[in-house]
């Protein structure tokens, strides 16, 4: 199974999501996303995630990091790159909270583990008013 998720960027901060459950992960931080359909394209499921839980359209690029074993095995996460399009922000319509952060404050959130590898390969995109 794959789970995808977008490293939105914009004025070189990159959008952070504060999950609201299941309890496990409930607080912990990650990338807008989930798991991909059968016969879906995974720049797709990227699109449809980002537009169900957040309310916007985004344009997917390349690939943030590589593949990421999930700790239960059966999983495997990949981030792509976005970016917003049109006018419309992102709202947390099934998050506990977003939050844009820059270079320096990457880490002053709990990410889930499997995200940390993407983070730290997220960082050279970042401080250059990257989006
Ligand atoms: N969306 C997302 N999920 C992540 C990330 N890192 C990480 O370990 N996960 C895990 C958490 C979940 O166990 C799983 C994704 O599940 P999900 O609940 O977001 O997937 P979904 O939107 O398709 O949800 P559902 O239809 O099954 O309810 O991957 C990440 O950055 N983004």
């Amino acid at each position: 199974m794959v789970v995808v998720g977008a490293a939105i960027l914009s004025a070189g901060r990159v959008l952070a999501c504060e999950r609201a459950a299941p309890p496990e992960t409930a607080g912990r931080w990650e990338f807008p996303g989930g798991k991909v359909e059968p016969g879906e394209a995974e720049e797709d499921a990227v699109i449809r995630e980002c537009a169900e839980e957040l309310g916007v359209q985004v344009e997917v690029s390349a690939r943030v990091g590589g593949d990421v074993r999930m700790a239960h095995g059966r999983a495997v996460l990949r981030v792509y790159r976005a970016r917003l399009v049109g006018t419309a922000q992102p709202r947390a319509l099934e998050h506990a909270a977003l939050r844009w952060l820059a270079l320096g404050e990457l880490d002053s959130v709990p990410w889930l583990p499997a995200d940390r590898p993407i983070v730290a390969a997220l960082r050279p995109l970042l401080g250059g008013g990257a989006g």
